[in-house]
Protein backbone atom coordinates (compact mmCIF):
# COMPACT_ATOMS: atom_id res chain seq x y z
CA UNK A 1 0.00 0.00 0.00
CA UNK A 2 1.32 3.64 -1.17
CA UNK A 3 2.00 6.05 1.53
CA UNK A 4 1.64 9.03 0.06
CA UNK A 5 -0.12 10.62 -2.33
CA UNK A 6 -1.12 13.95 -3.78
CA UNK A 7 -4.49 15.66 -4.23
CA UNK A 8 -4.74 17.75 -7.56
CA UNK A 9 -4.00 17.03 -10.48
CA UNK A 10 -3.17 20.46 -12.23
CA UNK A 11 0.67 21.08 -13.53
CA UNK A 12 1.71 21.15 -9.97
CA UNK A 13 0.43 18.03 -9.24
CA UNK A 14 1.11 16.06 -11.43
CA UNK A 15 5.07 17.52 -11.36
CA UNK A 16 4.97 16.19 -7.60
CA UNK A 17 3.39 13.06 -8.72
CA UNK A 18 6.13 12.56 -11.49
CA UNK A 19 8.67 13.30 -8.74
CA UNK A 20 7.48 11.73 -5.63
CA UNK A 21 6.87 8.64 -7.92
CA UNK A 22 10.76 8.31 -8.58
CA UNK A 23 11.68 6.47 -5.49
CA UNK A 24 8.13 4.87 -3.91
CA UNK A 25 5.03 4.17 -4.59
CA UNK A 26 3.06 7.51 -5.05
CA UNK A 27 -0.73 7.81 -5.70
CA UNK A 28 -2.71 11.16 -7.25
CA UNK A 29 -6.68 11.90 -7.34
CA UNK A 30 -7.87 15.21 -8.50
CA UNK A 31 -11.91 16.50 -8.96
CA UNK A 32 -11.82 15.70 -12.57
CA UNK A 33 -10.58 11.90 -13.15
CA UNK A 34 -7.79 11.47 -15.15
CA UNK A 35 -5.43 8.70 -17.25
CA UNK A 36 -2.20 8.97 -15.00
CA UNK A 37 -0.33 6.25 -13.59
CA UNK A 38 -1.72 5.19 -9.93
CA UNK A 39 -5.14 8.05 -10.23
CA UNK A 40 -7.13 6.87 -7.59
CA UNK A 41 -10.63 8.18 -5.60
CA UNK A 42 -10.33 10.87 -3.05
CA UNK A 43 -11.15 8.64 -0.18
CA UNK A 44 -8.15 6.01 -1.55
CA UNK A 45 -5.76 8.99 -1.44
CA UNK A 46 -6.68 9.88 2.41
CA UNK A 47 -6.20 7.09 3.94
CA UNK A 48 -2.17 7.37 3.00
CA UNK A 49 -0.26 9.05 5.77
CA UNK A 50 1.06 11.10 4.06
CA UNK A 51 -0.45 14.06 1.56
CA UNK A 52 0.55 16.95 -0.64
CA UNK A 53 -2.20 19.45 -1.61
CA UNK A 54 -1.91 20.89 -4.88
CA UNK A 55 -5.14 22.91 -5.48
CA UNK A 56 -5.74 26.48 -6.04
CA UNK A 57 -5.38 28.63 -2.95
CA UNK A 58 -8.49 30.33 -2.77
CA UNK A 59 -10.38 26.73 -3.13
CA UNK A 60 -8.10 25.51 0.06
CA UNK A 61 -10.85 26.51 2.44
CA UNK A 62 -14.04 25.40 0.18
CA UNK A 63 -12.41 21.73 -0.51
CA UNK A 64 -11.23 20.97 3.21
CA UNK A 65 -14.77 21.53 4.40
CA UNK A 66 -16.00 19.78 1.93
CA UNK A 67 -13.80 17.15 1.57
CA UNK A 68 -11.18 16.75 4.07
CA UNK A 69 -11.12 13.87 7.02
CA UNK A 70 -8.54 14.39 9.49
CA UNK A 71 -7.04 11.22 10.46
CA UNK A 72 -3.79 11.99 11.53
CA UNK A 73 -2.04 12.46 8.03
CA UNK A 74 1.14 14.60 7.53
CA UNK A 75 0.37 17.19 4.92
CA UNK A 76 2.60 18.85 2.34
CA UNK A 77 1.18 21.99 1.03
CA UNK A 78 1.68 23.25 -2.34
CA UNK A 79 0.13 26.00 -3.50
CA UNK A 80 1.19 29.77 -3.53
CA UNK A 81 -1.61 32.27 -2.25
CA UNK A 82 -3.50 34.80 0.33
CA UNK A 83 -7.39 34.00 0.57
CA UNK A 84 -8.66 37.39 -0.95
CA UNK A 85 -12.08 36.65 0.87
CA UNK A 86 -10.19 36.68 4.28
CA UNK A 87 -6.77 38.09 3.76
CA UNK A 88 -6.12 34.63 5.38
CA UNK A 89 -2.85 33.01 4.39
CA UNK A 90 -2.72 29.37 3.84
CA UNK A 91 -1.05 28.29 7.13
CA UNK A 92 -3.74 30.08 8.69
CA UNK A 93 -6.47 28.43 7.13
CA UNK A 94 -5.21 24.96 6.96
CA UNK A 95 -4.74 25.01 10.57
CA UNK A 96 -8.55 25.67 11.19
CA UNK A 97 -8.90 21.89 10.02
CA UNK A 98 -5.39 20.08 10.86
CA UNK A 99 -2.94 20.46 13.41
CA UNK A 100 -0.09 22.50 13.27
CA UNK A 101 2.42 19.91 13.74
CA UNK A 102 0.92 17.97 11.06
CA UNK A 103 1.36 20.56 8.30
CA UNK A 104 4.73 21.77 6.12
CA UNK A 105 4.11 23.90 3.46
CA UNK A 106 6.20 23.57 -0.18
CA UNK A 107 8.38 26.83 -1.61
CA UNK A 108 11.09 27.76 -3.53
CA UNK A 109 11.88 28.10 -7.41
CA UNK A 110 10.13 25.16 -9.19
CA UNK A 111 8.12 25.87 -12.34
CA UNK A 112 5.67 22.20 -13.07
CA UNK A 113 7.30 22.54 -16.66
CA UNK A 114 10.90 21.74 -15.41
CA UNK A 115 10.29 19.37 -12.68
CA UNK A 116 8.06 17.29 -14.69
CA UNK A 117 10.67 16.67 -17.24
CA UNK A 118 13.83 15.66 -13.90
CA UNK A 119 15.34 18.97 -13.86
CA UNK A 120 17.09 20.13 -10.77
CA UNK A 121 15.70 22.21 -8.82
CA UNK A 122 16.01 22.78 -5.34
CA UNK A 123 13.03 23.51 -2.64
CA UNK A 124 12.08 24.19 1.22
CA UNK A 125 9.83 22.11 2.95
CA UNK A 126 8.29 24.65 5.52
CA UNK A 127 7.33 23.52 8.89
CA UNK A 128 6.91 24.86 12.68
CA UNK A 129 7.42 20.84 13.65
CA UNK A 130 10.97 19.72 12.00
CA UNK A 131 9.38 16.14 11.92
CA UNK A 132 7.28 17.11 9.26
CA UNK A 133 10.36 17.97 7.16
CA UNK A 134 12.47 14.49 8.14
CA UNK A 135 8.92 12.47 7.25
CA UNK A 136 8.92 13.93 3.76
CA UNK A 137 12.50 15.02 2.49
CA UNK A 138 12.79 11.05 2.21
CA UNK A 139 10.28 10.63 -0.86
CA UNK A 140 11.95 13.31 -3.11
CA UNK A 141 14.17 12.39 -5.96
CA UNK A 142 17.76 13.35 -6.36
CA UNK A 143 17.05 15.61 -9.05
CA UNK A 144 15.10 17.50 -5.87
CA UNK A 145 17.41 19.17 -2.97
CA UNK A 146 15.51 19.93 -0.26
CA UNK A 147 16.05 22.67 2.77
CA UNK A 148 14.17 22.51 5.87
CA UNK A 149 12.83 25.82 7.84
CA UNK A 150 10.72 27.00 10.14
CA UNK A 151 9.75 30.20 8.50
CA UNK A 152 6.10 29.12 7.67
CA UNK A 153 4.80 32.60 7.70
CA UNK A 154 7.84 33.90 5.46
CA UNK A 155 7.25 31.14 2.98
CA UNK A 156 3.89 31.70 2.97
CA UNK A 157 3.97 35.20 1.89
CA UNK A 158 7.37 35.00 -0.26
CA UNK A 159 5.02 32.56 -2.79
CA UNK A 160 1.97 34.34 -2.49
CA UNK A 161 3.88 38.31 -2.93
CA UNK A 162 6.08 36.74 -5.81
CA UNK A 163 2.96 35.79 -7.77
CA UNK A 164 1.99 39.89 -7.66
CA UNK A 165 5.25 41.01 -8.21
CA UNK A 166 5.48 38.65 -11.58
CA UNK A 167 2.61 40.02 -12.98
CA UNK A 168 4.21 43.92 -12.41
CA UNK A 169 7.28 42.46 -13.90
CA UNK A 170 5.14 40.85 -17.34
CA UNK A 171 3.53 44.26 -17.32
CA UNK A 172 6.88 46.11 -17.46
CA UNK A 173 8.37 43.46 -19.88
CA UNK A 174 5.07 43.92 -22.44
CA UNK A 175 5.16 47.54 -22.38
CA UNK A 176 9.23 46.80 -23.66
CA UNK A 177 10.35 49.33 -20.81
CA UNK A 178 14.01 47.30 -20.69
CA UNK A 179 16.18 45.29 -18.41
CA UNK A 180 17.02 47.97 -16.42
CA UNK A 181 12.96 48.68 -15.54
CA UNK A 182 12.88 45.38 -15.01
CA UNK A 183 15.72 44.87 -12.49
CA UNK A 184 14.55 47.80 -10.84
CA UNK A 185 11.26 46.34 -10.15
CA UNK A 186 12.38 43.16 -8.99
CA UNK A 187 14.63 44.18 -6.31
CA UNK A 188 12.16 46.84 -5.23
CA UNK A 189 9.65 44.00 -5.12
CA UNK A 190 11.94 42.02 -2.69
CA UNK A 191 12.61 44.89 -0.48
CA UNK A 192 8.65 45.19 -0.84
CA UNK A 193 7.86 41.90 0.19
CA UNK A 194 10.27 42.00 2.79
CA UNK A 195 8.48 44.62 3.91
CA UNK A 196 5.38 43.00 4.03
CA UNK A 197 6.36 39.92 5.29
CA UNK A 198 8.01 41.65 8.46
CA UNK A 199 5.20 43.28 9.37
CA UNK A 200 3.67 39.45 10.12
CA UNK A 201 6.59 38.24 11.75
CA UNK A 202 8.69 36.40 8.59
CA UNK A 203 12.43 36.30 8.85
CA UNK A 204 14.55 38.71 7.25
CA UNK A 205 16.60 35.53 5.78
CA UNK A 206 13.75 33.66 4.12
CA UNK A 207 13.58 36.50 1.66
CA UNK A 208 17.04 36.38 0.73
CA UNK A 209 16.65 32.89 -0.02
CA UNK A 210 15.15 30.03 -2.36
CA UNK A 211 11.81 31.20 -1.11
CA UNK A 212 12.07 34.75 -1.72
CA UNK A 213 14.50 35.90 -3.75
CA UNK A 214 14.81 32.45 -5.88
CA UNK A 215 11.20 32.31 -6.57
CA UNK A 216 10.79 36.09 -7.27
CA UNK A 217 13.80 35.91 -9.56
CA UNK A 218 12.38 32.60 -11.59
CA UNK A 219 8.74 33.69 -11.98
CA UNK A 220 9.08 37.90 -12.24
CA UNK A 221 11.66 36.97 -15.60
CA UNK A 222 10.38 34.03 -17.36
CA UNK A 223 7.17 33.59 -19.16
CA UNK A 224 7.11 29.86 -18.20
CA UNK A 225 4.70 31.78 -15.06
CA UNK A 226 1.13 32.04 -15.59
CA UNK A 227 1.69 35.33 -13.56
CA UNK A 228 4.34 37.08 -15.72
CA UNK A 229 1.99 36.11 -18.86
CA UNK A 230 -0.76 37.75 -17.70
CA UNK A 231 1.25 40.51 -17.14
CA UNK A 232 1.90 40.53 -20.90
CA UNK A 233 -1.70 40.29 -21.72
CA UNK A 234 -2.51 43.08 -19.22
CA UNK A 235 -0.02 45.52 -21.14
CA UNK A 236 -1.24 44.56 -24.55
CA UNK A 237 -4.28 45.81 -22.85
CA UNK A 238 -6.08 42.40 -23.10
CA UNK A 239 -9.23 42.17 -20.76
CA UNK A 240 -8.60 39.75 -17.18
CA UNK A 241 -11.59 37.56 -18.23
CA UNK A 242 -9.41 36.86 -22.00
CA UNK A 243 -6.33 36.16 -20.28
CA UNK A 244 -7.82 34.02 -18.20
CA UNK A 245 -9.42 31.84 -20.78
CA UNK A 246 -6.41 31.74 -22.85
CA UNK A 247 -4.13 30.93 -20.01
CA UNK A 248 -6.55 27.83 -18.89
CA UNK A 249 -4.75 27.57 -15.63
CA UNK A 250 -4.53 29.27 -12.19
CA UNK A 251 -2.78 32.57 -11.83
CA UNK A 252 -2.63 32.86 -7.93
CA UNK A 253 -1.16 36.72 -8.54
CA UNK A 254 -4.56 37.97 -9.73
CA UNK A 255 -6.99 37.08 -6.07
CA UNK A 256 -3.70 37.59 -4.26
CA UNK A 257 -3.34 41.19 -5.45
CA UNK A 258 -7.13 41.58 -3.66
CA UNK A 259 -5.80 40.12 -0.26
CA UNK A 260 -2.50 41.57 -0.33
CA UNK A 261 -4.28 45.35 -1.22
CA UNK A 262 -7.36 44.59 1.89
CA UNK A 263 -3.85 43.55 4.20
CA UNK A 264 -1.66 46.49 3.53
CA UNK A 265 -4.94 48.95 4.21
CA UNK A 266 -5.96 47.24 7.12
CA UNK A 267 -2.29 47.05 8.85
CA UNK A 268 -0.82 50.40 6.94
CA UNK A 269 2.05 48.76 4.87
CA UNK A 270 3.87 50.70 2.35
CA UNK A 271 3.50 48.36 -0.75
CA UNK A 272 3.76 50.31 -4.02
CA UNK A 273 3.96 47.37 -7.03
CA UNK A 274 1.52 45.60 -5.40
CA UNK A 275 -1.05 48.70 -5.06
CA UNK A 276 -0.31 49.03 -8.49
CA UNK A 277 -0.62 46.01 -9.62
CA UNK A 278 -4.07 45.74 -8.06
CA UNK A 279 -5.10 49.14 -9.67
CA UNK A 280 -4.29 47.44 -12.88
CA UNK A 281 -6.95 44.68 -12.31
CA UNK A 282 -9.46 47.62 -10.90
CA UNK A 283 -8.80 48.85 -14.35
CA UNK A 284 -5.75 51.69 -14.74
CA UNK A 285 -3.74 51.97 -17.80
CA UNK A 286 -0.80 49.69 -17.20
CA UNK A 287 1.61 52.29 -18.98
CA UNK A 288 0.42 55.28 -16.28
CA UNK A 289 0.94 52.17 -13.93
CA UNK A 290 4.81 51.73 -14.42
CA UNK A 291 5.52 55.51 -15.06
CA UNK A 292 3.95 56.45 -11.78
CA UNK A 293 6.15 53.26 -10.35
CA UNK A 294 9.29 54.39 -11.98
CA UNK A 295 9.41 57.78 -12.71
CA UNK A 296 11.74 59.91 -10.28
N1 LIG B 1 2.58 25.15 -11.85
C1 LIG B 1 3.66 25.46 -11.16
O1 LIG B 1 4.76 25.57 -11.72
C2 LIG B 1 3.57 25.66 -9.69
C3 LIG B 1 2.36 25.87 -9.05
N2 LIG B 1 2.31 26.10 -7.71
C4 LIG B 1 1.04 26.34 -7.02
O2 LIG B 1 0.27 25.14 -7.00
C5 LIG B 1 -1.13 25.45 -6.99
C6 LIG B 1 -1.81 24.68 -8.10
O3 LIG B 1 -1.23 25.12 -9.31
P1 LIG B 1 -1.29 24.28 -10.65
O4 LIG B 1 -1.39 22.83 -10.38
O5 LIG B 1 -0.16 24.73 -11.47
O6 LIG B 1 -2.67 24.83 -11.26
P2 LIG B 1 -3.55 24.23 -12.45
O7 LIG B 1 -4.42 25.33 -12.89
O8 LIG B 1 -2.70 23.52 -13.43
O9 LIG B 1 -4.42 23.11 -11.71
C7 LIG B 1 -5.22 23.38 -10.61
C8 LIG B 1 -5.93 22.11 -10.23
O10 LIG B 1 -6.68 22.36 -9.04
C9 LIG B 1 -7.87 21.60 -9.09
N3 LIG B 1 -8.98 22.39 -8.59
C10 LIG B 1 -9.40 23.59 -9.03
N4 LIG B 1 -10.47 23.97 -8.32
C11 LIG B 1 -10.71 22.99 -7.43
C12 LIG B 1 -11.69 22.81 -6.43
N5 LIG B 1 -12.64 23.72 -6.19
N6 LIG B 1 -11.63 21.67 -5.69
C13 LIG B 1 -10.69 20.77 -5.94
N7 LIG B 1 -9.74 20.89 -6.87
C14 LIG B 1 -9.76 21.99 -7.60
C15 LIG B 1 -8.15 21.27 -10.54
O11 LIG B 1 -8.35 19.90 -10.56
P3 LIG B 1 -9.18 19.18 -11.75
O12 LIG B 1 -8.43 19.50 -13.00
O13 LIG B 1 -9.14 17.75 -11.37
O14 LIG B 1 -10.56 19.77 -11.77
C16 LIG B 1 -6.91 21.68 -11.29
O15 LIG B 1 -6.33 20.66 -12.02
C17 LIG B 1 -1.22 26.97 -7.14
O16 LIG B 1 -1.39 27.55 -5.87
C18 LIG B 1 0.14 27.36 -7.71
O17 LIG B 1 0.53 28.68 -7.37
C19 LIG B 1 3.43 26.09 -6.94
C20 LIG B 1 4.65 25.86 -7.52
C21 LIG B 1 4.82 25.62 -8.92
O1 LIG C 1 5.37 29.21 -8.42
C1 LIG C 1 5.83 28.94 -9.51
C2 LIG C 1 7.24 28.60 -9.70
O2 LIG C 1 7.94 28.50 -8.49
C3 LIG C 1 4.95 28.97 -10.71
O3 LIG C 1 4.63 30.27 -11.03
P1 LIG C 1 3.37 30.60 -11.96
O4 LIG C 1 2.15 30.16 -11.19
O5 LIG C 1 3.42 32.07 -12.19
O6 LIG C 1 3.53 29.81 -13.23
Amino acid sequence: MARIAVIGAGKWGQALHYALSQKQECLITSRTKRDIKNFVNLQTAMECEYLVIAIPAQQVRQWLKDNFKFNNQKILVASKGIEASSGKFLNEIYEEFIPRDNLGFIAGPSFAAEVIQGLPCALVLNSLNEEIFISFEKFFPDFIKTYYSCDVIGAEICGAYKNVLAIASGICEGLKLGNNARASLISRGLVEMQRFGEHFGAKMETFLGLSGAGDLFLTASSELSRNFRVGLGLAKNKTLDDILIELGEVAEGVKTSYAINSLRIEHNIYTPIAAEVYLILEGKNPQDSLKDLLRT
